[in-house]
């Protein structure tokens, strides 16, 4: 993806809806699961737990399965003409009684979400489905033996599938959408809690359009999404919407990060390679790479404050390009990045881009991508230059 003209730091680059979701709980339920939040099933919205605030009783169950929960009629019937549809609901109620799955590994029964909701979606929609096939990533020998127990399961559910279904279940097939998943998904997070140290996902969604943007470990794009927060007629609160961190020259490559900025190189390296396929020779990778000892940036943001005054960070911030690219021997250029764009609450490594530009004038108020903090942004001062502010501001 790259910028056809200039753009703006806050600016919205992209809105893109999902042509795939599929809930991230294992299909099995969990015994230890009965306090975790629950989601409806179409719009992945928080259910209320509480019967006096709304909640569960309040929720309508598929009268099927009786165990896919909306948090509306109007959500259930939308689920059931796409999501929830009448094989989907047949398919997963025989899977979560399947023994053999029971034994496998949680981020199993989630592949499986994923391959009931990607076979489903060549019968609701097989023009979505073609684009599902066009996004980056293949299968290859290994990972289509990797496939085969998955691929026994989906073979299970073929004979009551669609007619216009049954003759597309292939191991070939099954490798490849996993490949797809795999390279694309993007994740719509559980709601923000500082007490939580692992960021838990409610649901992963393929995002044509955003499926086009690379990596990079200092991107200048991020992705925001408002699934809980938007209003509640919005049909569309699991888009995603991307906003630039700041601004870009026209024909720059606008990159995401792949999660959250904070990952000290090799751990940064090590995922990219399993998880995307490369390795990754960003300007940040490759200032990191001749660390002697890898530690995390995030470690001591503070003492990376207290080492610089505030004309060094101004330098750094109207200048981190040009330090890159003619590769300065700047121990650390990026330390700005991590002040300017890291959201600082307990747990949350969520990162930070302006609200949108009024006409041409930059928003000062930084919006966190993970918790959803606003902060007024000050520039660089002594307390870190950023003060909190109330959506009213
Ligand atoms: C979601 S896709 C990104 C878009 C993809 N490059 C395309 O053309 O459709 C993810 C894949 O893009 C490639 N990729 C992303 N960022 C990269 C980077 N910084 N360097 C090399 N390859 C990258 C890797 O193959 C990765 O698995």
């Amino acid at each position: 993806m790259v910028a056809s003209q200039p753009l703006k730091a806050g600016q919205v680059v992209l809105r893109d809806s999902p042509i795939i979701l599929y809930s991230a709980l294992p299909l099995i339920p969990q015994s230890s699961s009965s306090s975790s939040p629950v989601f409806c099933d179409y719009c992945f919205r928080t259910l209320s737990q509480s019967p006096s605030l709304g909640g569960p009783s309040s929720t309508v169950l598929c009268p099927s399965c009786c165990h896919h929960r909306f948090c509306s009629p109007k959500c259930l019937s939308l689920a059931q003409n796409v999501l929830h549809t009448s094989w989907v609901c047949k398919a997963l109620s025989q899977l979560r009684v399947n023994s053999a799955l029971l034994e496998q590994p949680l981020e199993c029964q989630v592949q499986v979400n994923f391959l009931v909701a990607a076979y489903n979606l060549a019968s609701v929609s097989p023009s979505n489905f073609q684009i599902l096939l066009s996004l980056q990533g293949s299968s290859d020998d290994a990972t289509i033996a990797a496939a085969q127990f998955l691929h026994s399961l989906m073979s299970s559910l073929c004979p009551f599938a669609p007619t216009s279904l049954q003759k597309l279940f292939s191991l070939e097939l099954t490798a490849a959408l996993l490949a797809k998943d795999k390279l694309n998904a993007f994740g719509l997070m559980q709601p923000f809690s500082e007490d939580n140290e692992e960021r838990s996902v409610r649901a992963y969604g393929i995002y044509p359009y955003a499926s086009f943007f690379n990596h990079d470990c200092l991107p200048n794009a991020c992705r925001f999404d408002y699934v809980d927060t938007s209003a509640s007629d919005d049909n569309h609160n699991t888009d995603i919407i991307i906003r630039m961190i700041n601004d870009a020259p026209q024909g720059r490559e606008i990159c995401l990060s792949y999660f959250p900025v904070n990952e000290n190189y090799s751990s940064r390296q090590k995922r990219l390679m399993e998880d995307y396929g490369f390795a990754c020779k960003c300007d940040r990778c490759n200032i990191e790479a001749n660390w002697s000892d890898n530690e995390s940036v995030e470690d001591d943001a503070e003492d990376i404050e207290e080492a610089m005054d505030e004309d060094q960070y101004e330098n750094m911030a109207a200048s981190d390009t040009e330090i890159n690219s003619q590769g300065e021997n700047n121990d650390f250029p990026h330390a700005y990045f991590f002040l300017k764009y890291m959201c600082d609450r307990n747990n949350c490594f969520g990162t930070l881009a302006p609200l949108p530009p009024q006409g041409d004038a930059p928003s000062d108020v930084m919006e966190c991508n993970v918790c959803g903090n606003l902060k007024r942004d000050n520039g660089f001062d002594g307390d870190g230059g950023q003060d909190g502010v109330s959506m009213e501001d």
